[in-house]
């Protein structure tokens, strides 16, 4: 399988970048004063490559999938809240399917994993690789045909969309461990600092969460390349958001990333194609502990934070109509000339 290669983002005709510094400078409004918006307009005008973006049926995915690890014990809920969540998805009741509807979007759910028999369930995508990975305190989570396999429906998925515009999410009991784990494993930053409470573990549960880890990351000293720790540490869920995130940004689509497993998910993304970054809004900085860290790491600037550490790409979808404020005001506001508004005089 040939994995997308991403163009960097300055591959843009030459003249772009003055091209939407001078669209975007000329708005009625004092220089610089729109702020982050207008490092989004700019962002949204590079990946586009026009100086009139627009955003087109944003959809959100989120991809769910089990984890053989909660048999450590290292989530406050039961596995079948996984599944659970998922027929809550697909009945609307959770945060996400408010938030989408608040806003207009496009919700898919994606079953990448789960450890339950769903049946033909309409509205659920079925892309199971598993039936749940394995627990990787013993054996590596995936085996790299089932990491592919992942990474391939990803690709799929996002080809399937209308239009150029993703927000990712997931739901998973236990993926903060395997995200931990991740990062951990492609930042070199210590156990301690990428561990966290995920839904709610107490200081002892997150002691214990620590230790498994730990434990694991020395049974699997051997995996360093990205894909290899992919299999050995990630989920189906993780695995084919990697996927579609390499697919999204090779289709030149905008990616709004969520929280703390979105972004391992993308770190490996990172690791493989570098040029993935230029195309990603960061929608949040989670309250999950490692998030902060995770996100310097990838030199990324969160555009909300608000304590979230819910997952399910709420995140994502709080964060879309910010950019949808910053191509509107670039499309949109008048110009000096047009309005007839003076310059700055010095
Ligand atoms: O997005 C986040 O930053 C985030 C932080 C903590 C927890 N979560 C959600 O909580 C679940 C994982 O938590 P845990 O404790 O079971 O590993 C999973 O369904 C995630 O969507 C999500
Ligand atoms: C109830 C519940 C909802 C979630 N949504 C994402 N992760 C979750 C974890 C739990 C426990």
């Amino acid at each position: 399988m040939t994995l997308p290669t991403i163009p960097p983002l300055l591959d843009a005709p030459a003249d772009l970048p003055a091209a939407l510094a001078r669209a975007i400078d000329n708005k009625t409004k004092p220089l610089g004063s729109l702020g982050r918006l207008e490092t989004l307009a700019r962002q949204v005008g590079m990946i586009q490559q026009t100086t009139k973006p627009a955003l087109r049926e944003p959809a959100i995915l989120v991809f769910a999938g089990d984890h053989g690890v909660v048999a450590e014990g290292v989530s406050a809920y039961p596995q079948d809240v996984t599944w659970q969540m998922v027929e809550n998805f697909l009945a609307g009741g959770a945060a996400i399917n408010v938030f989408a509807a608040q806003n207009g979007y496009a919700l898919r759910v994606v079953d990448a994993g789960v450890a339950h028999d769903f049946g033909p369930r309409p509205g659920l995508e079925d892309r199971k690789v598993a039936m749940g990975t394995r627990n990787f305190a013993h054996e590596a989570a995936m085996t790299p045909d089932q990491c592919l396999q992942a990474l391939r429906h990803g690709m799929d998925l996002v080809d399937a969309l209308p239009g150029n515009v993703v927000g990712f999410g997931e739901m998973g009991i236990g993926n903060t461990t395997a995200a931990a784990a991740l990062m951990h494993k492609l930042t070199g930053i210590p156990v301690a600092q990428c561990v966290g409470a995920g839904t709610g573990l107490t200081a002892d549960g997150i002691r214990r969460k620590q230790q498994v880890i730990e434990a694991a990351v020395a049974l699997h000293a051997g995996a360093a390349a990205p894909l290899e720790v992919l299999a050995t540490f990630g989920g189906c869920e993780i695995a084919m958001m990697t996927g579609a995130m390499l697919r999204a940004a090779e289709r030149r689509m905008v990616l709004l990333i969520d929280g703390f497993i979105v972004t391992s998910a993308l770190l490996v993304a990172a690791r493989l194609q570098p040029a993935i970054l230029g195309y990603c809004v960061f929608a949040h900085c989670s309250g999950e502990h490692g998030h902060r860290q995770m996100l310097d790491a990838l030199d990324a600037r969160p555009l909300l934070d608000l304590g979230l550490r819910l997952g399910e790409g709420t995140g994502s979808a709080l964060a879309l109509p910010l950019l949808q404020a910053a191509v509107n005001f670039l499309n949109r506001m008048a110009t000096f000339e047009s309005a007839q508004v003076s310059e700055q005089s010095a």
